[in-house]
């Protein structure tokens, strides 16, 4: 399975947002119009149900209504990776075998939360993922929220198994990111996750990058993707830098997830509030994040002309 996986898989993927209706139940129509909205913006993918998708604050039967809409809209359009980890090694379980039963691409899991979890059970855990269906699996570090940093010496024992292919590394090091690519070696892939260092995860050694700022500037992430693969460095750094600076201001607002989703509703796609405790943006908030949407819009037109 591992020989072409790089090359199969490598690219931008959205860590795309729930939709919810007015009453915050998941919206099916909501979710398939904002996975149509980046059908053909230069990206390679969808990553559904992770952070910027609240799966966690989600029971099974919502995570599989949300990739159910995703599978029937964009299948065979966009490839689809499923953020499948729940705490219970079980649900965890049964959502991994929904994805393939929807026909989704790669399957990829956090570890269980809340328990301070030993190395050996994290690995019981995705272990028994792994074993539940014939899919590729990524596994997803992310120790600033989880608790748990990823080890070189668990990636080594997992990555020799056909079955996983790659890390999301959400985690700021790109020293680990480098790392994990160097363990995981030449056919393996690493996703850089934070989005504030595209740039260097990539010339760190990341494939592609997942990440939820990405949502509402898809093509900048494209685009700076191109350019380093381009060898356009300078360029890429001054792309770079202007993502940051609008980073930077979709962090000051209640919630990141809120911002970005007010901003997608201004372009007619409505996603509904983030679920609390994350919280929405409020009516004071609507003029700056409309100057944020022209700022994205003209960055947008500067750097790619569309
Ligand atoms: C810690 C965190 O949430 N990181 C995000 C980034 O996309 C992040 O939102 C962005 O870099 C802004 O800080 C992603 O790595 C997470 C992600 O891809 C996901 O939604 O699963």
């Amino acid at each position: 399975m591992k020989s072409d996986i790089v090359s199969q898989y490598k690219g931008i993927y959205i860590a795309m947002y729930s939709a919810y209706d007015e009453a915050g139940n998941v919206d099916k129509e909501r979710v398939k119009k904002l996975a149509r909205y980046y059908v053909g913006k230069g990206i390679k993918g969808l990553y559904v149900g992770g952070s910027s998708g609240e799966g966690i604050l989600q029971n099974a039967a919502e995570r599989k209504q949300v990739l159910e809409a995703v599978m029937e809209e964009v299948k065979g359009e966009l490839t689809i990776i499923v953020h499948v980890g729940a705490n219970s090694t079980r649900e965890s379980v049964e959502l991994s075998k929904h994805a393939e039963a929807c026909g989704a691409d790669i399957i990829s899991a956090v570890p269980s939360i809340y328990y301070r979890l030993p190395e050996a059970a994290v690995e019981t855990h995705w272990q028994h993922m792994i074993d539940s269906t014939n899919l590729p699996f990524i596994i997803y570090n992310i120790p600033q929220t989880t608790g748990f940093t990823l080890s070189t010496s668990l990636l080594a024992k997992l990555a020799k198994q056909d079955k996983v292919v790659g890390v999301k590394m959400s985690g700021e090091s790109t020293f680990e990111l480098q790392q994990y690519k160097e363990t995981g070696g030449e056919n393996f892939l690493v996703f850089n996750g934070p989005d504030e260092q595209f740039l260097a995860g990539r010339i760190m050694g990341a494939d592609g990058g997942i990440g939820g700022t990405y949502g509402v500037m898809p093509e900048l992430f494209v685009k700076l993707n191109t350019l380093f693969m381009e060898n356009h460095i300078e360029e890429a750094q001054v792309l770079q830098t202007k993502i940051n600076g609008i980073i930077k201001k979709l962090l000051g607002y209640p919630s990141l997830y809120g911002a970005c989703k007010h901003i997608l509703s201004l372009r007619g796609i409505e996603t509904g509030a983030p679920r609390l405790p994350l919280l929405p943006v409020r009516p004071e908030h609507h003029a700056s994040l409309a100057e944020l949407n022209r700022e994205i819009e003209e960055t947008v037109a500067q750097h790619t002309g569309a």
